[in-house]
């Protein structure tokens, strides 16, 4: 599981044009379409919920979804996303009152799961589920908005998470999420990560194409 995948954000895109606007950049060449649910709660952000994630498999979207979940409490929508369709689901430790129940919950309903780190979130709530987890997402941002700057920090979070991931032998996908763009998206990948969500670098040019193929040029030379 050495390929590299790309996971616009939608948070990025034209809200009013949803389903054109996913379509177009999975034509474009991404992977994955990662989905940001804020509650305002969690995150002083809102966004949008399962009813979202259902207009998108409705309008034909078959790319994995990858749901992004900054909300608190976590369990009750796990459910309610794997019936809209979702492919992966992962949550922020902290916001679980039972991280275990949260993970298997996740797996009960179809999805792989996953945990997700702030900048300031240590890796040792990995400590006793790394058997359970199928993606580690380290936030390279401060949760709530897209448009911000990567942490530098975040390089030395990825080497760590990389090798807890070695160590366990299990294939577990390593994920950075915030301020990824062509000209990081190469160190970013040499410190660990394998899956990369960008938002504003995509949606906020107008050659969504131009931009993935610019990010898998500079992905090639690390391979
Ligand atoms: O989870 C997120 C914010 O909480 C977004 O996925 C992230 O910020 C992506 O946006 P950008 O690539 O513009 O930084
Ligand atoms: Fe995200």
């Amino acid at each position: 599981m050495s390929d590299f995948l790309i996971a616009p954000s939608i948070l990025s895109a034209d809200f009013a044009r949803l389903g054109e606007d996913v379509e177009k950049v999975l034509t474009a060449g991404a992977d994955v379409v990662h989905f940001d649910v804020m509650d305002n709660h969690y995150v002083p952000n809102l966004t949008f919920g399962p009813m979202i994630c259902d207009a998108l498999r409705n309008y034909g979207i078959t790319a994995p979804i990858d749901v992004h979940l900054m909300i608190k409490p976590v369990d009750s929508l796990i459910p309610e996303f794997a019936k809209a369709g979702a492919s992966i689901i992962t949550f922020h430790p902290e916001a679980s009152e039972h991280i275990d129940r949260s993970l298997a919950l996740i797996k009960e309903s179809g999805c792989k799961a996953g945990l997700v780190f702030n900048p300031g979130t240590p890796l040792h709530y990995l400590d006793h589920v790394m058997d359970k987890i199928d993606q580690i997402l380290l936030m390279s941002v401060n949760p709530g908005f897209g448009g911000q700057s990567f942490i530098p920090h975040t390089l030395e979070k990825l080497k760590e998470a990389r090798a807890r991931i070695d160590a366990s032998g299990r294939e577990i996908r390593l994920e950075v999420d915030g301020g990824v763009k062509v000209d990081n998206i190469a160190e970013v990948a040499a410190a660990g990560a394998d899956m990369f969500v960008a938002g504003s670098a995509i949606f906020n040019q107008p050659d969504y194409k131009a931009v993935i193929d610019a990010m898998r040029q500079e992905l090639a030379k690390v391979k």
